[in-house]
């Protein structure tokens, strides 16, 4: 029995999770990885492609892939998407403008075939701004209660700060 139990945990606990970040430019998604990876804010340049980094939390690693949000990025997101458990979607909550866009990429990418078991965690980013929308706006503005395929959540957060 014991044996068995922790050969499952072996199994099960060391699991490699795939999680991508993703949300348009300068939404503050590299910011969001190393402020998580290193509680230090580190200055960043417009990604192109990719950059991916191992977090490991109690056993279970996490395979951390940030993508490149300019337009012309974006419809390559599609190919990192097998596999992947968890998307964090990272929302320039300063951005009024473009948090349609924002909209449109969130529901291609939940309709696309190989996420349909993800989780999705929206970070209502640059909370320290004035004036930046809320979480509830943004949630508000996503209709994300109109999601029942995906299991949820949105944070209000500050990658600057690492609030949130
Ligand atoms: N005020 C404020 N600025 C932030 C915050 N998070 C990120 N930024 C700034 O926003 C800018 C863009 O951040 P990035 O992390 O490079 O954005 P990105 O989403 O990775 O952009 P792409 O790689 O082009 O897709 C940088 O100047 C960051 O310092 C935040 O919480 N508050
Ligand atoms: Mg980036």
């Amino acid at each position: 029995m014991g044996l068995l139990f922790s050969k499952l945990m072996s199994i099960f606990g060391n699991q490699e999770h795939k999680v991508i970040i993703i949300g348009l430019d300068n939404a503050g998604k590299t910011t969001i990885l190393y402020q998580f990876l290193t509680k230090e804010v580190v200055h960043t340049c417009p990604t192109i492609g990719s950059n991916v980094e191992e977090i490991v939390v109690k056993n279970t690693h996490f395979l951390m892939w940030d993508l490149g949000g300019q337009e012309s990025l974006r419809a390559s997101w599609n190919s990192y998407y097998f596999n992947t458990k968890f998307v964090v979607l990272v929302v320039d909550s300063t951005d009024r403008e473009r948090i349609a866009v924002t909209k449109e990429e969130l529901y291609k990418m939940l309709a696309h075939e190989d996420l349909k078991n993800a989780a999705v965690l929206i970070f209502a980013n640059k909370q320290d701004v004035k004036n930046s929308m809320t979480a509830a706006e943004i949630s508000h503005i996503l209709t994300l209660t109109s999601i029942k395929d995906h299991a949820w959540h949105v944070q209000g957060c500050c990658a600057l700060t690492g609030e949130g």
